[in-house]
């Protein structure tokens, strides 16, 4: 695998996202449903929202990719995520688990590891929550966000050097990036380059994005616009990845 290579998928999956229109399911927090719904639809996915217990199971039924972000986690949506998950599993369907603020309640991180031992395709945090995360199962790709995004799987990691740093003065960029990561995997197979392709993409979207923005106020919109227009060009000027692999 090379950098060429996953400047080569995101192109890929982008066009895939747009000509199948993947439906994402977001069992999401209530802060950035909107954000994250629009993000997605401006990539070109579908997405859906609902997380009520009596309807979760027939959403995931007809969904190709679920995230499940525990932001604003309550007994309904933890009961919810069970029932999805399970439906999930039933079905052979991959899943992507944001653990958002498991680093600041006990409950919350105890929840998070009952998500990890069902089995997520990818796990996507910050800094902080992937560190009170620590160690994943070997068959679960990690992709830890910030200033530069960290991908890793099988002795692998590939670090993606894009983004903006108004990414992280606008609520939910992190929560977005874990719907893009989605949908890329509803594209790509291989869950390690459709994540870092993914990461790729929303880096450059926001790069492009920013010179658009007066600030973080009108970066949210410039960021979905970027969404839209991102395409091959864009990607193969812009993207920053480097690769390495553990030795021995
Ligand atoms: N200083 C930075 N420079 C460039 N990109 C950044 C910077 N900080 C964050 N990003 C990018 O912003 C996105 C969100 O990452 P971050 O780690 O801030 O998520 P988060 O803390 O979970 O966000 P939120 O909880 O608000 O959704 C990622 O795509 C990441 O690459
Ligand atoms: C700020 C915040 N609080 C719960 S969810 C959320 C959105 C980004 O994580
Ligand atoms: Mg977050």
């Amino acid at each position: 695998m090379t950098p060429a290579d996953i400047v080569e998928t995101a192109s890929r999956c982008l066009s895939e996202i747009r000509q199948r229109s993947p439906r994402v399911h977001c069992l999401t927090n209530t802060v950035v449903q909107k954000f994250m719904a629009d993000g997605l639809s401006a990539l070109g996915a579908h997405p859906s929202m609902t997380s009520s217990i009596d309807e979760v199971a027939s959403f995931v039924a007809r969904t190709d990719i679920m995230v499940i972000n525990l932001g604003t986690l309550d007994p309904a949506r933890r009961e919810s995520s069970g029932v999805a998950v399970a439906e999930a599993r039933r079905l052979g369907r991959r899943w992507v688990l944001d653990p958002v603020h498991c680093n600041l309640s006990d409950l919350r991180l105890a929840f998070a590891r009952e998500l990890i031992d069902a089995g997520p395709a990818v796990v996507r945090g910050n800094h902080a929550e992937m560190a009170a995360i620590s160690a994943l199962p070997d068959s679960i790709v990690r992709v830890e966000t910030g200033a530069r995004d960290t991908i890793g799987f099988g002795g692998a990691t590939i670090v993606v050097s894009n983004g903006h740093p108004l990414m992280a003065q606008v609520t939910g960029t992190g929560c977005l990036a874990g719907g893009v990561l989605a949908a890329f995997v509803a594209v790509e197979p291989d869950a390690m380059k459709a994540a870092a392709a993914a990461m790729t993409a929303i880096g450059v979207a926001a790069e492009l994005a920013a010179p658009f923005s007066r600030g973080p106020g009108t970066f949210g919109p410039a960021l979905l616009d970027a969404l839209a227009a991102l395409d091959a060009d864009a990607l193969q000027t812009h993207a920053r990845i480097d690769i390495s692999h553990a030795q021995g």
